[in-house]
């Protein structure tokens, strides 16, 4: 039997956007999945869940999106830890959503990782990170780097994370008007997916790239398009699978006057970018009470 939770307040939990610093596929397993050597980093942008437990086991998320609620990853998540863990606790969960879906951003894995996060906490579970990861695996494969919350290079189909420390510079990040769908980037006979593995320090040197953006380049002239817009000012590349492009500035006014110099049909924001996640910095700040 579980006691009855110690803080029925609402709190309000980051769920940050990620952007694939770089992106190597290195082939495809038996299974269809593909191996990759990816960074990843978190940046500032963030989409906002507050969380009130409750005692009676109901789980309910305001406001009502074009999202159904079973297909709501903030919902699978909260009920695949109800599941895992037997707690008799629900919660009411008030989502602030501000970054694009389905754009390469990782916002739905991150408010998946957050729900587990928070409710880890909430419902006085103590779980480790790595089960917690275990359990949203299922729900995306980018659900653990937003548990790890720090910058770390992904390997295998995601799941081996190495953490590593790169610069934080500030990035304008344009939203072409376009959905891509990952599984048609992965399933395209085009696609990169032979590039050779390397060892982290060498992945590390050098330029980066992202093997999935000449076939997104081809497939979507929206987000060539994109890409020319921001290259004329800054190294630009795409992230994730897309559609969501990013250019790497030098400060935050060399950011915001390319994002001023954007043509009006491309929308984007300015945001920084850091080695530790809104999510994590919270967590420890929690933690130290
Ligand atoms: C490649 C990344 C990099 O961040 O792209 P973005 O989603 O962020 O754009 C992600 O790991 C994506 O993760 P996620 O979006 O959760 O992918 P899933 O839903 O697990 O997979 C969608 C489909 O893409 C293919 N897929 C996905 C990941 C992978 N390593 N190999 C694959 O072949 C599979 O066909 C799978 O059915
Ligand atoms: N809470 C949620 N936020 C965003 N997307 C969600 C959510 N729940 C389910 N989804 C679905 O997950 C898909 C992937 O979302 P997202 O993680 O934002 O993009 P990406 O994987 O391209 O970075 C969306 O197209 C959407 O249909």
């Amino acid at each position: 039997m579980s006691g009855p939770l110690n803080n029925l307040e609402p709190i309000r939990w980051p769920a940050p956007a990620k952007l694939n610093l770089f992106l190597y596929i290195n082939g495809q397993r038996p299974d269809g999945y593909h191996e990759l050597q990816t960074l990843f980093q978190f940046v500032e942008k963030a989409d906002y869940l507050t969380i009130q437990a409750n005692q009676t086991g109901h789980i309910s998320i305001a406001p009502e999106s074009e999202i159904k609620l079973e297909d709501n990853l903030i919902y699978k998540a909260a009920r695949a830890l109800q599941q895992f863990s037997g707690t008799p606790f629900g919660a009411h969960i008030d989502v602030e959503k501000n970054l694009p879906m389905g754009g390469g951003l990782g916002g739905g894995s991150s408010d998946a990782a957050t729900t587990l996060v928070a409710l880890n906490q909430q419902w006085q579970l103590n779980y480790s990170n790595d089960i917690l990861a275990d359990i949203g695996v299922k729900l995306g494969a980018d659900v653990p780097i937003f548990i790890h919350g720090r910058t770390a290079i992904a390997e295998g189909v995601g799941e081996k994370l190495t953490s590593v420390e790169v610069a934080e510079p500030w990035y304008v990040i344009a939203v072409p008007p376009v959905h891509v769908a990952t599984v048609n980037v992965f399933t395209h006979k085009e696609l990169i997916r032979h590039t050779p593995k390397r060892a982290i320090d060498q992945l590390l040197q050098g330029s980066w790239h992202n093997d999935c953006e000449p076939l997104v380049k081809k497939q979507y002239p929206e987000v060539a398009k994109a890409i020319d817009a921001l290259i004329e000012y800054a190294p630009s590349r795409l992230t994730g699978t897309g559609a969501c492009v990013f250019a790497t500035c030098n400060n935050q006014q060399h950011a915001q006057s390319i994002l001023d110099a954007c043509p009006a049909w491309l929308n984007g924001f300015v945001t920084q970018g850091s080695n530790e996640s809104a999510l994590y910095k919270q967590l420890k700040l929690r933690n130290k009470k």
